[in-house]
């Protein structure tokens, strides 16, 4: 497999509980991806409905269904890899915060439903969490997803870097006023795991609450290769996987751990 991936982060607004307004959006953006040689795209937080969570049992897909059939044919259709960022998905009258992503036949390589719901937004009151990591292998890397309030938990992206993943991935919804938390957490978890963290976040406002984009690119370095504006814009960066072993060789923290002395006492 190619060392190289060109990413394409669609950082949309997000139209509040209209289905069928995001997925039009979505599908027009990964068009414009494509045709700017994307060999990978990745979609933001709950983009199919946004946080109208008073809705959300009417409004959400059922069992991811018009995601998938949506996602599937357009990643077979312009031949890239889509993570398809994260959707409300309804499943046994529940509904979880669900990520689903395709290779580039259109086949579904990973699902992740978010483990961490985000209790300044609700989610615990109209949501179901997780209860599985999303670990997966794309285009013979291996790599993780989490979504949004996911990002502060250090141990999760630990378990990844543990299980070889290279790249994480990261949808969101994260807003004002909470921009330097996102950015100093992503540079920390990219550095302390040697790896990739690829973000998407939305733009756009939902009642007084507004979201402000920054969806970045960071390599293992700390270096942010690309990162948003807060207005509804497709980023674009290529990342080198060479970087990982290189860096885990030239600075060995898994050999260094001491996972034996990290208890509660
Ligand atoms: N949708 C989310 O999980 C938001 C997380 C967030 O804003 C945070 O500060 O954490």
């Amino acid at each position: 497999m190619s060392q190289q991936l060109r990413l394409a982060l669609l950082q949309m607004d997000i139209a509040f509980g209209e289905p069928d307004v995001n997925r039009a959006r979505a599908a027009d953006l990964i068009a414009e991806a494509a045709a700017n040689g994307a060999d990978l795209v990745v979609l933001p937080e709950m983009w199919n409905t946004g946080y109208s969570l008073d809705n959300i049992q009417e409004i959400a897909d059922h069992d991811g269904q018009e995601t998938i059939a949506l996602m599937s044919e357009l990643a077979q259709a312009y031949n890239l890899n889509i993570h398809a960022g994260s959707v409300a998905s309804l499943v046994d009258g529940k509904v979880y915060n669900s990520t689903y992503v395709f290779n580039r036949a259109g086949e579904i390589v990973g699902r992740y439903s978010k483990i961490h719901l985000f209790r300044l937004m609700d989610e615990e009151k109209y949501l179901e969490a997780g209860n599985e990591i999303g670990l997966f292998e794309l285009e013979g890397v291996q790599v993780g997803t989490m979504i949004c309030y996911d990002l502060r938990f250090p141990e999760l992206t630990r378990t990844m870097s543990l299980n070889g993943a290279q790249i994480v991935f990261l949808p969101a919804e994260w807003p004002h006023p909470r921009l330097n938390h996102w950015r100093h957490l992503q540079l920390a978890r990219a550095i302390e795991n040697q790896m990739f963290v690829v973000s998407t976040n939305r733009v756009g406002t939902a009642g007084e609450t507004a979201f402000f984009g920054h969806s970045m690119v960071v390599d293992p370095w700390g270096e942010v290769l690309v990162e948003g504006e807060e207005t509804e814009q497709i980023l674009y960066a290529t990342v080198d996987l060479s970087v990982v072993p290189e860096i885990r060789s030239r600075i060995p923290i898994f050999e260094d751990r001491r996972p034996d002395l990290y208890t509660k006492r």
